[in-house]
């Protein structure tokens, strides 16, 4: 995300705070809101006692496309020029993680479409920019490959959300591996490789679902359970023969 307290600090974590609508039924309940964001400054007051600052603060009623803006699009260029970025979202249940997201199942209109959806229609018009910018220029097209796996960690395991056998019988075939050089990765995970945003939406849903599914056998979605949906981007830029 760029620096927007203009400090020249462009720090590697950057924490957002959305605010919610409260929704139909809270309002009938007569419920007030109790989170302000200050007018010119990245805070929130809580019942006006106590102020909190960001990095950034969405108040109510801001639109889907200004949070992507803001917060992921950054992310994303950043990925496509080979760093590692994550978007995690925290917050209690019913807060609007799943809505800000875009990750639940089915994704509603085109305006409201979470940060999901939005992030791979970003990169695939931006794969497609960069070939045909290479037609133009004659020369031979970037190659991009991207694979998605869909992982869930509950009660310290991770569980494969491709891998029905594993999230059914809770049986963990994923490896945890702390290295050196590459840090700590996950392995045995079921990565498919995909070409276009549709396929990606596709098995979003297909992960959601065996998340639904299994969240109904325990009768609720627990809150130690936490979805991790990951696209890896590699990219071979075209070797331009020499004149
Ligand atoms: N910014 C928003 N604008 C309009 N509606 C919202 C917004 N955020 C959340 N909602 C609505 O609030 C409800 C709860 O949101 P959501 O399901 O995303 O919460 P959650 O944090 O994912 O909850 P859980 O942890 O229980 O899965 C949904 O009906 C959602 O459509």
């Amino acid at each position: 995300m760029p620096d927007p307290t203009g400090t020249g600090e462009d720090e590697n974590v950057q924490v957002a705070v959305r605010v919610r609508p409260l929704s139909a039924d809270e309002l009938t309940k007569g419920c007030k809101p109790v989170v302000h964001k200050s007018p010119d400054a990245p805070h929130i007051s809580l019942r006006d006692h106590h102020q909190f600052t960001f990095d950034q603060v969405f108040p109510p009623h801001t639109h889907q496309s200004d949070v992507f803006t803001e917060c992921v699009k950054p992310l994303v260029d950043g990925v496509v020029n080979g760093r590692n970025a994550t978007v995690l979202a925290y917050g209690q249940t019913g807060s609007g993680k799943t809505y800000t997201m875009g990750t639940g199942y089915g994704q509603g209109t085109l305006e409201n479409q979470g940060m999901l959806p939005r992030a791979t229609r970003y990169l695939f018009d931006y794969i497609a920019r960069a070939k045909n910018d290479a037609l133009l220029q004659g020369i031979p097209e970037p190659e991009f490959r991207i694979e998605v796996s869909f992982i869930e960690l509950y009660n310290n395991s991770f569980y494969d959300l491709f891998d029905a056998s594993s999230v059914d019988k809770k049986k963990s075939k994923i490896k945890v591996v702390g290295d050196a050089s590459r840090g700590v990765t996950v392995q045995g995970v079921v990565q498919f490789a995909v070409s276009s945003p549709s396929e990606i939406m596709a098995l979003l849903d297909r992960g959601s679902l065996a998340r639904v599914t299994e969240s109904t056998n325990m009768n609720q979605f627990s809150s130690r359970s936490h979805a991790i949906f990951s696209l890896e981007v590699s990219h071979r830029r075209a070797v331009v023969p020499e004149v």
